[in-house]
């Protein structure tokens, strides 16, 4: 069962032609990992995939909704398909258990015992649950991600998007925010999508991996076949470059 299908999708920002003819398709309980070189379109794929971004042309279909189509809700697709953003976005004036409860109790309509409980339990997942009455500013980056990710689990999501979601932290806080990705990973029924730069995580979690340049996908591979030989010299070249940075 698909997912996210692109079929023929163009994206321009003005004049500027940002995704060229993608065609993708991620199933049901896939993590694939998107990387590329600096604007080459990863974040306004990925962003595509519940409706951040409008597509030019094509068609785009997530979770059986056709994003182009005016009658889809697109909110439904925002509840089902959620996102961790390199830079946290959290409400700086309430606390963590509150991060994650709120939008279960106004969006879902969960009545508020019932979403702190899950809170909590999702805080446990992160390894946070002993910074649940704290506020994001006495939080490091790396636990301000964590409950991020607390925070769009907290919502039921079919799919979690993550773009770059280590790329704000200092080095030392990025083992964390993997390892919680990795458990998040291991729930069989969630699609995961990932732009990263991090290849450790790719190459242990990713089912796939897609290579962007340019606004075009030029490999879309699975995991083992990408690292042992990319087809393409600039997946080879890309990939060489942050082995061995
Ligand atoms: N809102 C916008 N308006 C105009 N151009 C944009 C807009 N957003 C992105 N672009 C351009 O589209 C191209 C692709 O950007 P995008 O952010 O998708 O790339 P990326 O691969 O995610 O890059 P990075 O790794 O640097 O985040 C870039 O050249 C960027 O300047």
């Amino acid at each position: 069962m698909s997912m996210i299908e692109f079929h023929d999708v163009e994206k321009y920002y003005g004049d500027f032609h940002a995704l060229k003819d993608i065609n993708l398709t991620i199933d049901k309980g896939e993590v694939v990992v998107i990387i590329g070189p600096s604007g080459s379109g990863k974040s306004t794929l990925l962003r595509s995939m519940n409706g951040l971004n409008t597509i030019s042309s094509g068609k785009l279909i997530v979770n059986n909704f056709d994003l182009a189509d005016k009658k889809t809700d697109i909110n439904k697709i925002r509840r089902e398909v959620g996102m961790v953003f390199q830079h946290f976005n959290l409400y700086a004036n309430k606390t963590v258990l509150q991060n994650v409860s709120l939008a279960p109790q106004l969006v879902l309509k969960e009545d508020k015992a019932q979403s702190e409980k899950e809170a909590m339990e999702l805080l446990k997942l992160v390894g946070l649950e002993d910074k649940a009455q704290s506020y994001p500013s006495m939080l490091s980056g790396g636990q301000e991600q964590r409950v991020a990710i607390a925070r769009s689990l907290a919502m039921k999501p079919q799919a979690l998007l993550f773009d770059e979601p280590t790329s704000a932290l200092d080095p030392e806080m990025i083992g964390d925010v993997l390892d919680v990705m990795k458990k998040v990973a291991a729930d069989d029924g969630m699609t995961m999508i990932v732009v990263t730069h991090e290849m450790g995580f790719a190459k242990e979690v990713a089912d796939r991996l897609v290579f962007m340049a340019d606004g075009e996908i030029l490999e879309d591979d699975d995991t083992k076949s990408f690292f042992a030989h990319p087809k393409e010299e600039r997946a080879r070249q890309f990939l060489s470059k942050i082995i061995n940075h």
